[in-house]
This record gives C-alpha cells, sequence and structure tokens, in this order.
C-alpha cells in the first residue's frame, strides 16, 4: 500500500544484501519527464497504468538482481503481481491501515495522486477499503511481512 515503506525499507534492505536498489516511480518520472501526481493530472489513471506495467517489464529485460520498490498499484494491475512472481522474490509489507492513516495524513498525501484532497474522515475510509479491494493481490506475494514497525532485517530473516 502507499505509505507502507517500500521506498524507505526498499535502499537499506538493497544495502544490505549487496543489491542495486531502484524505485518504480522514480523510473516512470524520469522516463515521462514529470511528476507521479502530474501523469495522473495530465493522462488520467489508465495510462498510467500502461506506463507502470511497460516500465516494470522494460526494467526486468534489463536488469537482473536487484531490489525494486514498486507502487502501490504495481502489483494489482495488468497481472502485476502474476508477472513480479515469474520474475523473483515479492515481498508483502503489510501495514495496518491505521498506522498507513498516521503516516500519510497531512502531508504524505501530497505526492500521491490517489489519496489527496480528502478530509481525514475520507482518507481513512479510502485507505480501509483500497486495503481490502487489494488483499487479494498482495496476498499473492512470495513473502509477507505484517507490522507497524517493520525493519530491513526482519525483511532479511524472511528471506533467508
Ligand atoms: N518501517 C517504517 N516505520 C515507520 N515509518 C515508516 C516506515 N517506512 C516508511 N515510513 C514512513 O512512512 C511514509 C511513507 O513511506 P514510503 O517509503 O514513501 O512508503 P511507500 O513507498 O511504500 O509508499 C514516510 O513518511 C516514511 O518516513
Ligand atoms: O497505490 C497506488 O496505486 C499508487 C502508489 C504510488 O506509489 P507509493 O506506493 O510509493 O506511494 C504511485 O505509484 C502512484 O501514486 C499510485
Ligand atoms: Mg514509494
Amino acid at each position: 500500500m502507499p505509505g507502507a515503506g517500500k521506498t524507505t525499507l526498499g535502499l537499506p534492505l538493497a544495502k544490505s544484501l549487496n543489491l542495486p536498489f531502484f524505485d518504480l516511480d522514480a523510473i516512470i518520472e524520469a522516463k515521462e519527464g514529470k511528476a507521479i501526481k502530474d501523469i495522473f493530472t495530465d493522462q488520467g489513471e489508465a495510462y498510467f497504468r500502461e506506463v507502470e506495467a511497460r516500465a516494470l517489464r522494460d526494467f526486468c529485460m534489463v536488469h537482473q538482481a536487484f531490489i525494486l520498490a514498486t507502487g502501490g498499484g504495481t502489483a494489482c494491475f495488468h497481472k502485476g503481481v502474476q508477472f513480479m512472481n515469474e520474475q523473483g522474490t515479492t515481498v508483502f509489507i503489510n501495514v495496518s491501515a491505521a498506522e498507513l492513516f498516521k503516516r500519510l495524513h497531512g502531508k504524505g498525501t501530497q505526492d500521491r495522486p490517489l489519496l489527496n484532497g480528502k478530509t481525514s474522515e475520507q482518507l481513512e475510509r479510502e485507505l480501509e477499503g483500497k486495503v481490502m479491494k487489494r488483499l487479494p493481490y498482495y496476498n499473492k506475494a512470495t513473502i509477507s511481512i505484517a507490522g507497524d514497525r517493520i525493519v530491513p532485517q526482519a525483511i532479511i530473516e524472511k528471506l533467508a
């Protein structure tokens, strides 16, 4: 989910495993020459999902061993989780909707177009709804780690 810590945990995780780290949103922004939120505004979500799916597949064609932080929706559109599971190991960082709300309300929604412009109550409900809707996809991940204070070491232990 957005706010789960994919971007934050990805870099130290990659360092510990001696692997290069990449963030799919950053790759998309570089390719499109604009911020994720501007892609949503200018071209809409369906376009973003196509670009995201293409960027993921292009990336995997040229990279072998890496840690990739995806966006929260990557697994859930265009058979994302199925594709990623064919490529390697996927990790579901399972953080409660209540904790996601604590992390994201206020500034955390500014660059997250799907969560932007909502009241606190709307954001809380939106996060709960999204978690429920997306769980069937996230639950297909190879490895799942749950909790509101996940550290890179905990992921490494699950990978071992
Ligand atoms: N393991 C963690 N424990 C506590 N706070 C975290 C953790 N991971 C991320 N955060 C905080 O949550 C917010 C979103 O993190 P981010 O890595 O951007 O999430 P994602 O890439 O999954 O959307 C940031 O403010 C970050 O500091
Ligand atoms: O959950 C989503 O659908 C999205 C999550 C975002 O990434 P983060 O999960 O890093 O916020 C970004 O890819 C885009 O705004 C859509
Ligand atoms: Mg991120």
